[in-house]
């Protein structure tokens, strides 16, 4: 990867910087602690500190749980006094503030003119892209959206984009750190505007909300049609190597021939795509590689075993809850 001069090596960083320690903040900061990482921390709210503490205290039994990495320990935070402070020798810096696009804007270009050159800043943004949010700093080549999931410190995701500024070696830094820091990571090659998950996530909702809007359904049975439902199947496989598995032996090629007409169906309020054949061969391809050679049956094998699986472990968390 051909970095900047002063970029560190992602293997090598031990130093991280958090800017912003809301519910997302402090649970990057809870991720980077339990991995073994200093942490300096920075968030303009008077009560900031107590409030971080609090969280990372309530993180760290779930953090213990999985595992901590050798010398991870919550006295390895700092509370810094300015944001300058925070990033003066930071080795990676990660910006959690609220999604407001002026508020990012300003805050990147001032994170910007404070960080060492050639260290990598990443956005915790759900749905702003880069290119939108760079536009005022110095050094946009180093920017990048690592979109995380709630709570950082125990959902592996992390989705990297960089923006129309960003040079290629900084997306791939981004995601090899993340790799090397514990994520599981999506690099993405082109701007999306709410990244993947999102985009999916959002089309849930949405729909969710026109059936509440409407009296069509309760937020208890929305609830439940997806935690008693397909949610069950989502940890093993997502959404697309399921329906591969609607269609039997046929696959996901008899699932699109046969339901793929009710994709115009009022289903939903959102405009069908035109189902076109590219559209419907790209999706079998993707499906016969998500598969890796595996038949039909020992794809309902491994199915079945993970949603057993998730069941118990589902019962035993909720037996557990306070
Ligand atoms: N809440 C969620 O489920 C997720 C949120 N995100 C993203 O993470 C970011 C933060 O969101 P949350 O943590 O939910 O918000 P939050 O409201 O919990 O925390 C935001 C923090 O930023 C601080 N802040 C305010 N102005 C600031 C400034 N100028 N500079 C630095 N810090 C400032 C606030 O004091 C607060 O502690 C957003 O970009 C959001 O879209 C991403 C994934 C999930
Ligand atoms: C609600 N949200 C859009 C901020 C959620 C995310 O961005 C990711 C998540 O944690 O689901």
């Amino acid at each position: 990867m051909t970095t900047e001069k002063h970029t560190p090596s992602p293997g090598s960083v031990r130093r991280v910087a958090c800017v912003g320690a809301g519910v997302i903040g402090g649970g990057w900061v809870a991720h980077f602690l339990a991995r073994g990482y200093q942490v300096t921390a920075w968030d303009p709210a008077p009560d900031a500190e107590a409030k971080l503490r609090r969280l990372v205290d309530a993180a760290w039994p779930a953090v213990t749980e999985l595992g901590l990495a050798e010398g991870a320990s919550r006295d390895n935070l700092v509370l810094a006094p300015t944001l300058a402070d925070a990033v003066a020798d930071a080795e990676f810096v990660q910006e959690s503030a609220p999604e407001d696009l002026a508020l990012k804007r300003d805050l990147l270009a001032r994170i910007d003119a404070a960080t060492p050159p050639g260290v990598v800043i990443s956005s915790s943004t759900s749905g702003y892209a880069m290119t939108e949010m760079q536009v005022d700093c110095a050094h946009p080549q180093r920017l990048v959206v690592g979109h995380p999931f709630n709570p950082p410190y125990l959902i592996p995701l992390v989705e990297v984009v960089g923006g129309e500024r960003t040079e290629p070696w900084a997306v791939r830094w981004a995601s090899e750190f993340f790799e090397v820091a514990g994520k599981s990571v999506i690099t993405m090659d082109r701007e999306v505007p709410g990244f993947i998950a999102n985009r999916l996530q959002e089309a849930i909702w949405r729909e969710a909300l026109h059936m509440v809007a409407n009296g069509e359904a309760t937020v208890e049975q929305i609830d439940a049609s997806i935690t008693e439902g397909p949610g069950l199947r989502w940890p093993m496989f997502g959404p697309c190597l399921t329906f591969h598995l609607a269609g039997g032996e046929g696959g996901m090629a008899h699932m699109l021939d046969h339901f793929g007409p009710s994709l115009k169906s009022p289903w939903t309020r959102l405009e069908a795509p035109e189902l076109t054949s590219e559209l419907r061969d790209a999706m079998v391809r993707g499906c016969e590689e998500a598969a890796d050679g595996r038949s039909t049956a020992e794809l309902v094998a491994d199915r079945d075993r993970a949603v057993i699986a998730v069941m118990r472990a589902v019962d035993e968390a909720r037996k557990g809850r306070s």
